[in-house]
């Protein structure tokens, strides 16, 4: 079957196990139902995007023909030739994937790996591993040859040994990583130590920044804040996480927010009607749990949370804080919970100041105005591989997703996510 045919055959053998998988998910990572049939879409068009991404005429069939007579510089003799290019694919990739979305991190990489012609094994992480193996029955039931690709579940030693062998063994050609900072980090020293020099992508961590400009609509800043904070209980990589709010409207957006928020049901994500699930760990509870008390301790304000949720040792109340400073860890780094840590500012330069002072993320940001001059001239001095304006979920298989600085190397999604499994090769011939 055609490569395309096979992601196609795939997304439908997963939208046809639609319920099982988001089940499984829900067990696996605690995220609400509704959310977790929401991802087995979202993981499902990937295969479907790149089953017609293998078939343009830029994609792995594409190529350029360019005649020219000058190749050589004016110094040397021209020579009469034709210039073409092909796309090869990479060759073996390695990827290793998060427990957030356990579905739609594999599919994102496996989807353009596969149309792009290249073969790939994948380390689901340790806490979600039954959603990948369930991923790669689909794939096999649906034709895609076992080598094309292949999940291997490991516990934490071998995971460490696993990102030894991808960086560093000269048959990978390619490794993708969705993971935290840290972690990308190890692996991109590794791949500079040992083996041949290969093609990285690294999709890390965020701590987005969301202002709301005194111009906003507020009820539309609300429903962004909401969207884009307590998705997946605030553990995605582009939740919204430092909040900035102009001091003209910090009292009417607080208030609204803080309504919604206590709207939120948490509870077991399989119950119906359960808006938000447990964090992925105690562990992680506490971390919330450390970083909001000590915000409390330097002058913040709790207007709604603050505090472990009775549901169990692994829920944590969705919390909104005000007046934190930015010297506070729950401003500063990524926090994976459900927590709106807010201050004020009064100019457009002082966030922005705000925004590069206090992280060197640059995954997505946000911000709600009803200025067009603001719509299109902030984004431009935001340093974020993504702008949602006046928008809180931007992600979506057209766009190109990925950040800068401390989030990473490299897109996923879009042609520009096949763009990574391709290589371009240039052949001259001379016929003069
Ligand atoms: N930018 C993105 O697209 C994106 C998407 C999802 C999650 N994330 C980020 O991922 C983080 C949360 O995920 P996490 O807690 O699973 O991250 P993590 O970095 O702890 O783990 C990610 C994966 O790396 C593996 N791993 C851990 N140590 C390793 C090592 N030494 N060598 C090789 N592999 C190793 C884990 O087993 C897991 O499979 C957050 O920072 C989040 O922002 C980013
Ligand atoms: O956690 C980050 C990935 C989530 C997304 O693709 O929107």
């Amino acid at each position: 079957m055609h490569r395309g045919g096979l992601l196609k055959s795939w997304a439908s053998h997963i939208r046809q196990n639609k319920k099982d998988l988001a089940t499984l998910m829900t067990y696996e990572c605690g995220k609400p139902l509704p959310e977790s049939l929401g991802e087995v879409e979202y993981g499902a068009s990937f295969l479907d995007f790149y089953a017609s991404e293998c078939l343009r005429p830029n994609g792995l069939g594409g190529g350029t023909i360019i005649p020219t007579p000058f190749v050589k510089p004016p110094s040397v003799k021209n020579t009469r030739g034709t210039v073409m290019t092909y796309n090869e694919a990479v060759g073996v990739c390695g990827f290793i994937t998060p427990w957030n979305f356990p579905l739609a991190m594999i599919t994102r990489k496996v989807g353009p790996a596969i149309a792009a012609g290249c073969t790939s094994l994948v380390k689901p992480s340790e806490l979600t591993p039954l959603t990948a193996m369930a991923l790669e029955v689909l794939a096999r039931r649906a034709g895609v040859p076992e080598g094309v690709f292949n999940v291997l579940t490991l516990g934490e030693e071998d995971t460490r040994r696993f990102g030894e062998v991808i960086c560093t063994d000269d048959r990978v050609k390619k490794i993708s990583f969705t993971g935290s900072t840290r972690v990308g980090k190890i692996l991109l020293k590794q791949c500079a130590e040992g083996g041949i020099v290969k093609k990285a992508s690294m999709e890390l961590g965020g701590n987005a920044p969301f202002v709301v400009f005194s111009d906003a609509d507020i009820d539309v800043a609300v429903k962004a804040a909401m969207a884009s904070k307590f998705r997946n209980a605030g553990q995605t990589c582009v939740c919204s996480d430092r909040f900035l709010i102009h001091e003209d409207v910090e009292e009417e957006f607080l208030e609204k927010l803080v309504g919604e928020v206590k709207k939120i049901k948490v509870g077991d994500g399989m119950v119906a009607g359960v808006t938000m699930g447990p964090l992925i760990s105690t562990k992680a509870r506490e971390g919330v749990e450390e970083k909001v008390k000590e915000a409390v301790a330097n002058g913040a304000e709790v207007l709604v949370g603050g505090e472990r949720h009775e549901f169990g040792e692994q829920y944590y109340m969705p919390t909104v804080l005000k007046g934190v400073i930015k010297e506070d860890n729950i401003f500063k780094t990524e926090t994976f919970g459900p927590v709106v840590a807010s201050m004020t500012f009064s100019s457009d330069d002082e966030a922005l100041d705000i925004i590069k002072s206090s992280s060197k993320t640059g995954l997505a940001s946000y911000y709600c105005t009803q200025s067009a001059d603001r719509m299109f001239n902030f984004s431009r001095r935001l340093e974020h591989g993504m702008v949602g304006v006046n928008e809180g979920i931007i992600s979506s298989v057209v766009a190109p997703f990925g950040g800068v600085g401390e989030s990473g190397i490299g897109r996923e999604g879009n042609s520009s996510g096949m763009r990574e499994y391709l290589e371009e090769k240039y052949v001259f011939v001379n016929h003069n």
